[in-house]
């Protein structure tokens, strides 16, 4: 388990990580989203050691990273896939690896089969990887001590679709076993089909955690399409039920479950020919609870604005 409780780091008057508090859970993946600039791969410094915090700490599996003593063995890190030693081909940097957490030199080959990075790849060095193959490389080396919590910045960074559909089953396998994963990225379709849980950052504060159901449920999304046959009537039963309805081309959007208009409309005789979810999704949410941080929020919505 990950605790972290009142993270705050401040770069003078800058605050990059501010009172950041959140808890990740044995057995779940959880993501940890937002924008550039966020504080992400601040946050993940500081759990581990590489960035003191300002205020607030970090407990992993109960202990502070820096008092773990073969941390390997406990907390698998993958922060920069490119912060090894150029020089070094992928087997050495393994090696090296397993030789610091005690580790027998087979468990190098057993990382490599389960990355797949064949022989010939494993013997070249770091600095002809291409991104993908950093990254696997990265991912082979957090889970060589088999331990039992990985931190993971932007892992799927540079990784190939079906490189980044393997990530997702190695994860969530790892996170059935029992083992806690924090995965970060700016992506959401990245996290969305992985993480159990997911952490909204902007700015360096959280905006909303929770998983995607009670994400979507607290903010308020729901939202369906209706239809019918006549529109006019249709509009009638809606307004007669007290549901709240605007026009939307053919039919309505409603902010009710589709349940709701379903026997609204069958109270009224009116045919439906639609009733389908229109609920914004995660991606209108992310936006939305981080347009104050998002660099781009202007050009995105006002195209005009942007070409100004
Ligand atoms: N050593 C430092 N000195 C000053 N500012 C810093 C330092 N390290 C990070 N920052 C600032 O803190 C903010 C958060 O950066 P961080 O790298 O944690 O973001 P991130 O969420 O990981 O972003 P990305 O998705 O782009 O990797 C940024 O504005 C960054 O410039």
């Amino acid at each position: 388990m990950i605790e972290v409780n009142g993270l705050t780091r401040t770069y003078g008057r800058f605050t990059a990580v501010d009172d950041v508090t959140f808890t990740a859970q044995p057995g779940r993946v959880t993501g940890f989203l937002g924008p550039n600039g966020a504080g992400k791969t601040t946050t993940m410094r500081i759990m581990v050691g590489l960035t003191p915090p300002s205020r607030g700490s970090v407990r992993i599996g109960g202990h502070d990273y820096r008092d773990l003593p073969n941390p390997g063995r406990r907390v698998g890190v993958l922060l920069d896939a490119s912060a090894q030693h150029a020089g070094r081909t992928g087997r050495e940097i393994l090696t090296v690896g397993a030789r610091t957490m005690g580790l027998p030199a087979s468990r190098v080959d057993e990382m490599l089969q389960m990355v797949s990075l064949t022989e010939q790849e494993a013997g070249r060095r770091l600095r002809n990887y291409s991104l993908g193959m950093k990254q696997r490389l990265g991912i082979a080396h957090a889970l060589l001590g088999d331990p039992e919590v990985l931190i993971l910045d932007e892992p799927a960074n540079g990784l190939d679709p079906a490189g980044i559909r393997w990530m997702r089953d190695l994860l969530k396998g790892y996170a059935r076993r029992g083992g806690t994963v924090l995965l970060s990225s700016h992506l959401l379709h990245e996290v969305e089909l992985i993480a159990d849980e997911m952490i909204l950052i902007g700015r360096g504060r959280i905006v909303a955690q929770g998983d995607k159901q009670t994400l979507l449920a607290q903010n308020g999304s729901v939202s369906t399409y209706a239809a019918g046959l006549d529109r006019d009537a249709l509009g009638v039963a809606l307004q007669r039920a007290g549901l709240e309805a605007a026009p939307d081309g053919e039919g309505f959007r409603v902010t009710a479950a589709a349940a709701d208009i379903g026997r609204a409309a069958l109270e009224h005789g009116v045919v439906l020919t639609e009733l389908r979810n229109a609920a914004a999704g995660l991606e209108d949410l992310f936006l939305e609870l981080t347009s104050d941080t998002q660099r781009d929020a202007v050009a995105a919505h006002d195209p005009q604005g942007a070409a100004a």
